[in-house]
């Protein structure tokens, strides 16, 4: 048999529609502020552009990716689901979901719920667990990690399956995951490692389809788009 292809795929902007939820969820939650649809979006960072417009908007986009159950209510980008489960069945062929996990926690409205959650819990397991923190507030921050990664595992599981959570791999550091391709939105993946092993696929999203991108950059402009005939591109 021939070598093994692996490709990695991002979750938010390629299978989950990152940018579709978070207007949603925006504007039904700040219906007077300002917003950017989804035309005018420019570069990866919402909190930045959303920054850039008013310097309080910033935060407030933040906290609708950290509030609850946002990654769980994402809808599939179109035919993301079916690509992925079709890639696994191949021969020869080894999927991940390689995300990101989010890393601003000062607005996740966990704080709350969890600062209940730990004075009514004052039971013998909860001061130990307590005392191993520093503070409340890092058991606090540390609730919300585990409160927001569970949605964005939780999405996966939803969406394909929960034999596929052993296929999610969650880093900050995308350069460190050894695979043949990576698929994802993000236009500059940086990380330790200066010469990843992957070839990075871009991904057409909203924040990135006026982007010229170099002549070795390839783009996959949606998931009705020649996936096969890349991953072919790949296999010795
Ligand atoms: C657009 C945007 C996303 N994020 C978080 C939320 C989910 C992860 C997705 O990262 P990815 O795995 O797509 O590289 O980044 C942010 O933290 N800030 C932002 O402005």
């Amino acid at each position: 048999a021939g070598k093994r292809l692996r490709v990695l795929v991002d979750m938010d902007g390629v299978l989950a529609d990152f940018e579709g939820g978070f207007l949603k969820k925006y504007r039904a939650r700040y219906p007077d502020e300002p917003f950017i649809t989804l035309d005018d979006r420019r570069g990866f960072w919402v909190s930045l552009q959303y920054g850039q417009l008013r310097s309080d908007l910033s935060e407030k986009a933040i906290s609708i990716w950290e509030s609850k159950g946002f990654f769980i209510d994402l809808d599939p980008l179109p035919g993301g689901v079916e690509a992925v489960k079709e890639m696994a069945r191949m021969d020869d062929t080894d999927v991940f979901i390689c995300t990101s996990p989010i890393k601003h926690y000062k607005h996740c409205p966990y704080e709350k719920v969890s600062l209940l959650l730990i004075n009514s819990m004052e039971s013998s397991a909860m001061m130990i667990i307590k005392g191993f923190f520093l503070t409340t507030d890092t058991f606090i921050v540390c609730v919300c990690v585990c409160v927001c990664v569970f949605f964005q595992y939780a999405w996966v599981e939803k969406h394909l399956g929960c034999d596929f959570l052993e296929q999610v791999i969650l880093t900050r550091d995308k350069t460190l995951i050894a695979g043949d391709l990576l698929i994802d939105d993000k236009p500059d993946i940086q990380g330790v490692e200066p010469t990843p092993a992957w070839e990075h696929i871009l991904f057409t999203a909203c924040h990135n389809k006026h982007l010229s991108v170099g002549p070795s950059q390839r783009r996959l402009l949606s998931w009705s788009d020649d996936w096969r005939g890349i991953l072919d591109s790949k296999r010795k």
